[in-house]
């Protein structure tokens, strides 16, 4: 194979997997920074970290540029082979003659047990590997009950990462597309395990690679090790379960409030807060607002409604503090020692610098409200709106308690918000499914038009 048969492989590899987030955009390879040897010369697998950099072409079809941007980083491990592994086609990224190893099968290493084994020995024995302008670092903050002995599973629900579970007791998740700077995931998660905050998985360990990106050394965290939760149960399957079996979940729902009052707690005491005037949320929401009605032509009719809802919090001032960001039941796991909350990154859809800023706990609070309504429409003829009704009382009951109404007007702004985020989020992701949140976002146009009317 030539070199550029080789790379063609790489970008197929990368754009077919499903954590690739530039689904549907042309994608070009642009480079590839291999990471250090993890392993011995000379004994197999031979593994590395390789990071991919993709760039996106401009649109040819539509004649537009708006499909181009920033590129992109993605990480595999990789496992190379002397022979090829019988069962392991799907994993195969590439047949390569390697200056070093010779004619060799590259596997994405998060499926060859022997490389899953090693990336947690190195986290154990907080291993650093160094080459030239490139090095991977692997940090342990507590090594919990682990031997390094623990049999390696990948997890095979559905994730925009790869997460490889270590027996019972630990799970790694290997980011995919890679931030430059540190992972808001594992910098919540370290600092709620510091707080001894048992709603979140004790962070184990994280590891670290940094590359040569043009004239300038750039890093990005590459996994993070957590807790594995025993016997845990996703929220929404719980709550779609619920509602076909015309079963209560207010319960839950209550206890889901507490959990997220006590994580907030937590937030603020670890990361900045600050204030923020009303008048500045309500103009990012209405900024929002009219970039989405340009893109969804549904929202148009419903803008003047919501940016009377958004004015409503002129005159106020909202507290603003590390959130989740991204809070639905997607994000919460039901285990027998309670629920906890996972995935700690916000809205894919933000930048890191937009999803790192201090925001309002509303949005938080609102998100699972959302969700409940999201739950209630996706189970046809199941008296959803009584359901939807009865989890949001005690979630706000389990978190807070009664609103005020200045409360009232902050929480119902952030559900139009993330309503509005919704819609866009369907459209792109699931267009079937777009109607649930449009019919949110105009009751509450519709509502606060009423109301100025
Ligand atoms: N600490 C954990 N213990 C057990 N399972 C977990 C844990 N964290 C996540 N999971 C499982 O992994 C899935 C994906 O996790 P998530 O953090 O949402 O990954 P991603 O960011 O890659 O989408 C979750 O839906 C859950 O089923
Ligand atoms: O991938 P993430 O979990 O970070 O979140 C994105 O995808 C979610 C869907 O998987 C999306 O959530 C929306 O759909 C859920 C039902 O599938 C619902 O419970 C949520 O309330 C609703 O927002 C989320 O918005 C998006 O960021």
């Amino acid at each position: 194979m030539t070199e550029a048969e080789d790379r063609q492989r790489l970008l197929s590899y990368v754009t077919e997997a499903r954590w690739f987030g530039g689904k549907g955009r042309s994608a070009e390879l642009t480079g590839v920074s291999a990471l250090p040897w993890l392993t011995e010369a000379g004994s197999w697998p031979a593994v590395r970290v390789e990071i991919v950099e993709i760039n996106y072409l401009a649109d040819t079809a539509t004649g537009s540029a708006a499909e181009s941007g920033p590129s992109e980083f993605y990480q595999i491990p990789v496992s190379y082979r002397p022979a090829p592994h019988p069962d392991w086609h799907f994993a195969e990224i590439w047949r390569i003659d390697d200056p070093e190893l010779g004619p060799v099968v590259g596997y994405d290493a998060v499926y060859d047990p022997q490389a899953c084994q090693l990336l947690l020995a190195q986290l154990l024995r907080q291993a650093r590997s160094h080459d030239g302008e490139t090095s991977t670092s692997f940090h342990l903050t507590d090594r919990g009950a682990l031997t390094g002995t623990e049999e390696p599973e990948v997890f095979a629900g559905q994730q925009s990462n790869t997460s490889i579970m270590f027996g019972q007791l630990a799970m790694l998740k290997v980011f995919r597309r890679l931030e430059l700077g540190h992972n808001l995931d594992i910098e919540v998660h370290e600092a709620l395990s510091r707080d001894g905050i048992a709603d979140v998985a004790k962070l184990f360990g994280w590891f670290e690679g940094s590359w040569r990106q043009g004239d300038t050394e750039v890093t990005a965290d590459l996994g993070m090790l957590v807790e594995r939760f025993k016997q845990a149960e996703d929220g929404w399957g719980l709550a779609l379960d619920s509602l076909s079996e015309r079963k209560e979940f207010a319960t839950e729902a209550a206890a889901l409030g507490r959990a997220l009052a006590e994580i907030h707690g937590a937030l603020r005491t670890s990361f900045p807060t600050g204030q923020l005037t009303g008048a500045a949320v309500a103009a990012t929401m209405a900024e929002r607002v009219h970039r989405a009605a340009a893109i969804a032509a549904p929202l148009r009719d419903l803008v003047p409604g919501l940016l009377r809802c958004f004015d409503a919090l002129a005159g106020q001032q909202l507290s603003v503090q590390r959130v989740h960001g991204d809070f639905h039941l997607g994000q919460t796991l039901r285990t027998p020692d309670g629920w906890k909350i996972i995935d700690f990154e916000g809205e894919p859809a933000k930048t890191l610098a937009e999803r790192s800023a201090p925001d309002s706990v509303w949005r938080d609070v609102a998100g699972m409200l959302r969700s409940f309504d999201y739950a209630a429409a996706s189970v046809p003829g199941a008296a959803g709106a009584e359901w939807a009704a009865a989890c949001r009382s005690a979630f706000l009951e389990g978190y807070t308690g009664r609103l005020s109404p200045e409360e009232l007007i902050m929480l119902q702004a952030y559900e139009a918000d993330k309503a509005v985020y919704e819609v866009i989020y369907e459209v792109r992701n699931r267009p079937d499914w777009v109607n649930i949140p449009l019919a949110a976002v105009a009751a509450i146009a519709n509502s606060s038009a009423a109301a100025g009317s």
